[in-house]
């Protein structure tokens, strides 16, 4: 995947014009898993600074949006454009997705696994690997689990080792499904006071969850087997 530091994230906010600001708009998305419809003509806007909630219960196709968003599922039929100053580059390579698995490989140290992720995603970057692979592990508190295997982690520091990946390779698009599982109440205010940094350098986050982030003033887009809560610009069905 070729993969390129976003320019969003070199350029200062307030040089910005509102027009080159990210923008995601989802137009009249169907989805389907399997032989079921799972999302019906869903519409809805993403703006950079904000932060989109999906909420639903069970099965209402939180995940599968985020997939549909991150180009893992491809839609029966509707589209997904993205708006700003993004030049030719598609949303997988403006986007980090950490999902439920947390993409942790077992057999690596903490630090190699994100050394992996770094290269993997990084692309051109005002610091060194080194420094971004040692800052993101002090971000989540596993400096002093640098050197060990990650399959011995425990279930919350697997997670935080998985979303230490965000901090790794600068992206303005998170797309984060269920980020607070396994997490204690103090990874959690972390994460929080991480997105709103995120957001506030005009970064975009959509993230499926069942508990409130204790973010400032999210959107949220509700699906399930009635047609969503509509807030703000999001319309349309999750069957
Ligand atoms: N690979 C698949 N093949 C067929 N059906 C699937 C597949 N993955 C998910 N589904 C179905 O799609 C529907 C939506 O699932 P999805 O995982 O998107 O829901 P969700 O809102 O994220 O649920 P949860 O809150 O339990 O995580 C469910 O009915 C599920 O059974």
């Amino acid at each position: 995947m070729q993969t390129h530091a976003p320019s969003f994230h070199k350029t200062a906010c307030s040089t910005l014009k509102r027009d080159d600001r990210l923008q995601l708009h989802a137009d009249n998305l169907t989805v389907e898993r399997g032989t079921r419809t799972v999302i019906a003509n869903l519409t809805f806007t993403a703006n950079a600074g904000e932060a989109l909630l999906l909420t639903g219960p069970n099965g209402a196709g939180k995940t599968t949006l985020i997939r549909t968003v991150a180009g893992f599922i491809a839609p029966v039929s509707g589209k997904i454009a993205l708006k700003g100053d993004v030049g030719d580059r598609d949303i997988a390579e403006l986007c980090h997705y950490v999902g439920h698995l947390t993409g942790v490989k077992a057999n690596l140290t903490a630090e190699q696994n994100l050394a992996f992720w770094a290269e993997y995603l990084g692309g051109e970057t005002t610091r060194a690997m080194a420094e971004r692979v040692d800052d993101a592990l002090d971000a989540f508190g596993l400096l002093g689990l640098a050197d060990y295997p990650a399959g011995l982690l425990s279930a919350g520091q697997k997670r935080r080792l998985g979303l230490a990946r965000l901090l790794v390779a600068e992206r303005p698009i998170w797309l984060l499904d269920e980020p607070t599982v396994s997490l204690d109440a103090a990874s959690t205010t972390l994460l929080a006071g991480l997105i709103q940094r995120h957001l506030a350098n005009d970064g975009l986050v959509i993230a499926a969850t069942h508990l409130p982030l204790g973010l400032e003033q999210p959107s949220y887009l509700r699906l399930g087997p009635t047609a969503p809560t509509v807030e703000g610009s999001a319309q349309g069905a999750a069957l």
